[in-house]
């Protein structure tokens, strides 16, 4: 498969997660990268542990001249201005040359492609932290044009290094995945920390707390993700008549600790629309 070379706009936490696993996948040295970010220059940054395996430069414009896919990791609202500034100083059959490709919540294809003054060359990809262990899920929306480019298929087999891939998705389903595994690791964190807090509060040292919290929850994702088992089966499995689990899961449901979650997958989800339509907005 061709090597094509693949361009980060913005070099913050999501693209170095995807750096990490990719080295620890000991795929990092097959690839080409470039990061493009204002602090490109700085002797401190994070970014410096990969020496000369990835060209760093403080302007978008370089980076875009030299990619072949253009990885936009910034938030949402500097998307506007760097298309503009991509617009102004590399040319249009250049710009219709490059793959780009969103990981931003909510921005829509069509808004981009508007930004852009491009029309086909343009998908969307929601991953999550976990690609940093190898242990990732992502999903992608993409035209059935775009499905058979060489770049996109290129992409796909180095995002297959470090995650598990859930599909070709509507944009709309995009961001049901954003809230589901690009929010879903923060919300787990919070159950996390909930029950160390407990345990520290009944006694246990916080070290021991977190990481048996934290190895609790990778061991039922564990069966959960390899077995068939439903959550609510493993969940009755380990809750014997009268015993201890029942009594904790009671003070959850009296808490609506499901609804709670329902609520916060769907605040996330409608955040992401809601960024869509004022970045849309912002195109008149
Ligand atoms: N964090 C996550 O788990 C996930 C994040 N996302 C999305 O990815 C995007 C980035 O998030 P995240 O990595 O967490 O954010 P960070 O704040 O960690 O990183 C943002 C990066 O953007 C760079 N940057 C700022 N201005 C510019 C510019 N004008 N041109 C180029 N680069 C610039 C910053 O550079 P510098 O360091 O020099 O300031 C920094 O490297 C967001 O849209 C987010 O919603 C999607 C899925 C998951
Ligand atoms: O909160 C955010 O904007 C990003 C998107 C998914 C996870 N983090």
């Amino acid at each position: 498969m061709e090597n094509f070379r693949i361009g980060f706009i913005g070099g913050g936490r999501i693209v170095q997660a995807l750096l990490e696993g990719l080295e620890q996948a000991n795929y990092l040295q097959n690839m080409s990268i470039w990061i493009s970010c204002p602090s490109a220059d700085n002797e401190n940054s994070s970014l410096k542990c990969y020496g000369n395996r990835i060209r760093m430069t403080t302007s978008n414009t370089v980076l875009c001249t030299n990619c072949d896919i253009v990885v936009f990791g910034v938030k949402a609202k500097l998307i506007k201005s760097i298309c503009s500034e991509l617009v102004k100083t590399v040319d249009n059959a250049s710009l219709a040359q490059v793959l780009f490709v969103s990981v931003i919540p909510g921005l829509t294809i069509s808004t981009i492609a508007q930004w852009l003054h491009t029309q086909e060359n343009i998908i969307r990809i929601m991953y999550n932290v976990n690609v940093a262990k190898c242990n990732g899920s992502y999903a992608l929306s993409s035209s059935k044009t775009n499905e058979n480019d060489s770049r996109q298929i290129y992409l796909k087999s180095v995002f297959d290094k470090v995650a598990y891939f859930a599909g070709n998705v509507t944009e709309s389903e995009l961001d049901i995945m954003c809230a589901l595994i690009g929010s879903g690791p923060a919300f787990f964190c919070t159950a996390v920390e909930g029950l160390a807090d407990g345990a520290v509060k009944a006694g246990l040292s916080r070290q021991l707390a977190n990481t048996l919290a934290a190895r609790t929850m990778l061991g039922c994702a564990d069966i959960l993700v390899t077995s068939s088992k439903h959550p609510a089966e493993l969940k009755n499995d380990i809750s014997t008549p009268a015993g201890t689990t029942i009594y904790g899961l009671h003070e959850l449901e009296n808490r609506g600790v499901r609804g709670a979650y329902m609520d916060a997958l769907m605040s996330a989800f409608n955040r992401a629309q809601t960024m869509a339509d004022q970045l849309a907005r912002d195109l008149k």
